[in-house]
């Protein structure tokens, strides 16, 4: 038995021609660019007066305010750089051979060898294909030009991507033919959400962006405007009262569909729980070797209460419970769908779904109000205990199946590896896909590189630790010598935190000695879980090629004002 919606999401992803239909659709969707930009510069004025009564509500002061009003003008001339440098890739190039986007056509298979267009430039990236880090959905472009998807893809528009695929350049476009697929295309991200000016993005399209370390730990919970948000592609626009979650259970062939209202009909469930990125702490793990992924600092991760209905609790009304079932996974789609409709995806292990002490829940609220639209309005499913990229926003639809996921996100994506794997010896199926992430903790404050003033030959260090699968942290230890000497830190845990359930973070404060007459200090911290497991030492044993499950002993650097 299979829904009209099924039915139409099969259709939509196997229609030949998708591509270009979902291109115009996302054309006609949004408005021109100048009016987009003229949109997003009265956000952002309204945005500054939002931020003062945030940052105030958090007892951060104004000072910090318009410390962090800065770097709004500091991301728009990175912005700017970043389209002024990438200008330079995809000029015309004097003595190479002319093709047009009918040559470019005939090589869409490995067979006719893959060719694309960029600009003015014509390549042919068979060799690459294999090595992508975005797996197969770089054959959507093949035979074709590849900036459409780029222009969702934007992580490409970096001069990494473009240096190393300038490699594989073989001729010129012609002139006639430069920009077709692109004219008239409005910008996919022209609808996004108003972001807090204080989010540091280290990607702005697709939208990826931290807070700022001093204000991450000023409080147990991590306010929903600085709360780091990890997008994949453009954030749908959902409307709460049109909203459909689709549960299907692929063996027992049933499936049904929830409305909002249908949702909130279950018990309410609230958790406070941690989400983290595998890939927060990157920036860190880079030093030791360059990594492919958004370098991200040590705060892609908050701490929010949550409330939903029990995932358990759906499934059970559809038959579906523990040993009545031979289903292995449950898989989760997004309402976030790629140019040819596939949407973003993800599975879990079927028993994190159905333990009621797993507390998996399909929230609607986020620190008792609604989902904003960038943590997956109206729905997100959040995962305690378990990577951030398993807690699917946007929820469209739920399988319980025999298989796990295979969306890119699950299988080419979010995997650790030993440190002597590169991308030519890399298999993706050799790796499990990142669960519950390991133990991990951050100094916030002070920064790195900052001067610290000294008082009776002690310094003060505060920051936050936690550990998925539930462990509880049970120590933090703090050093000021790069860790030949520790000390136990003071740590404040979430309300009810107790092993296997504690989900929620926990913030630590410790008053440590400096050693004495120095100028300058390294700082260390490390934490201990409820099952006695802690951090590694460096980064060099755990370097791996995507740069995830970055977890060393967190290292600062600081001056001492005596
Ligand atoms: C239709 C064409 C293409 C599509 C749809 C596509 C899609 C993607 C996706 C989904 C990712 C993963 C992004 C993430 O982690 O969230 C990615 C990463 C990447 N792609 Fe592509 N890709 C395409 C073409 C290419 C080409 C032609 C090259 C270079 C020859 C390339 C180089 C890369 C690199 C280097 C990354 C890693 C970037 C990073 O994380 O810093 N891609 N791509």
């Amino acid at each position: 038995m299979i829904s009209r919606l099924t039915i139409r999401r099969l259709l939509e992803r196997h229609h030949v021609g998708c591509q270009a239909l979902a291109i115009r659709s996302m054309q006609s969707q949004h408005s021109s660019h100048r009016e987009w930009n003229k949109q997003q510069q009265q956000q952002h004025t309204r945005h500054k007066h939002q931020a003062l009564a945030t940052l105030a509500g958090f007892g951060a002061g104004v000072a910090l305010w318009l410390k962090y009003n800065h770097q709004e003008a500091a991301a728009a001339s990175l912005e700017s750089e970043d389209n002024e440098s990438i200008g330079k890739y995809g000029a015309r190039r004097k003595g190479l051979p002319e093709y047009n986007l009918d040559d470019v056509s005939k090589h869409g298979t490995m067979q006719d060898r893959v060719w694309v267009s960029y600009r003015h430039g014509v390549y042919d990236i068979t060799d690459f294909i294999a090595e992508h880090p975005g797996g197969d959905k770089i054959l959507m472009g093949a035979g074709g030009s590849v900036e459409p998807f780029w222009t969702l893809y934007a992580v490409h528009k970096n001069d990494h991507v473009l240096d190393m695929f300038e490699k594989y350049r073989i001729g010129n476009l012609a002139a006639d033919d430069v920009g077709a697929s692109v004219k008239n295309m409005s910008d996919p991200y022209g609808n996004e959400p108003r972001r807090h000016i204080a989010l540091k993005p280290s990607s702005k399209k697709p939208f990826n962006a931290e807070p700022p370390l001093a204000l991450l730990v000023d409080s147990l919970i991590t306010p929903n405007e600085l709360f780091y948000v990890r997008n994949h592609l453009p954030v749908p626009e959902v409307d709460a009262s049109t909203y459909e979650l689709e549960v299907c259970d692929e063996e027992l062939q049933k499936e049904k569909v929830f409305t909002l209202k249908d949702l909130k009909k279950y018990p309410k469930h609230t958790v406070t729980a941690t989400i983290m990125c595998a890939g927060n702490r990157r920036s860190e793990m880079t030093q030791v070797k360059p990594v492919k992924g958004l370098s991200w600092g040590q705060a892609a991760i908050g701490n929010a209460t949550w409330s939903g209905a029990r995932l358990c609790d759906v499934l059970r009304d559809l038959g579906i419970t523990d040993g009545k079932t031979d289903a292995l996974h449950i898989q989760f789609e997004g309402l976030d769908t790629d140019p040819a409709h596939m949407p973003y995806g993800a599975s879990i292990p079927i028993e994190k779904a159905l333990d009621p002490h797993g507390d998996v829940i399909l929230a609607y609220e986020m620190n008792g109000e609604p989902i904003p639209r960038d943590h997956g309005y109206p729905i997100r499913v959040i995962v305690p205990g378990v990577v951030g990229a398993r807690n699917v926003k946007w929820l469209g639809r739920i399988v319980v199946s025999k298989d796990e996921s295979d969306s890119h996100w699950q299988q080419n994506d979010y995997k650790g590896f030993a440190p002597s794997v590169d991308w030519d010896t890399v298999d993706f199926k050799k790796s499990p896909a990142i669960q519950e992430l390991p133990v991990i903790s951050a100094i916030c404050e002070p920064l790195e590189g900052q001067t610290v003033g000294v008082k009776n030959g002690k310094v003060n260090v505060k920051g936050y630790a936690w550990s998925g699968g539930g462990r509880k942290i049970v120590r933090v230890d703090v050093s000021s010598d790069g860790g030949k000497n520790w000390q136990a830190a003071d740590v404040l845990e979430c309300d009810g935190a107790r092993h296997p359930q504690a989900w929620g973070w926990s913030i630590w404060k410790a008053e440590i000695p400096v050693p004495k007459s120095k100028l300058e200090a390294q700082l260390c911290a490390k934490a201990v879980d409820s099952q006695y497991n802690t951090q590694p030492e460096n980064f060099e044993n755990i370097w791996n090629l995507r740069g995830v499950l970055a977890n060393a002993y967190h290292r600062v650097n600081i001056k001492l004002a005596r």
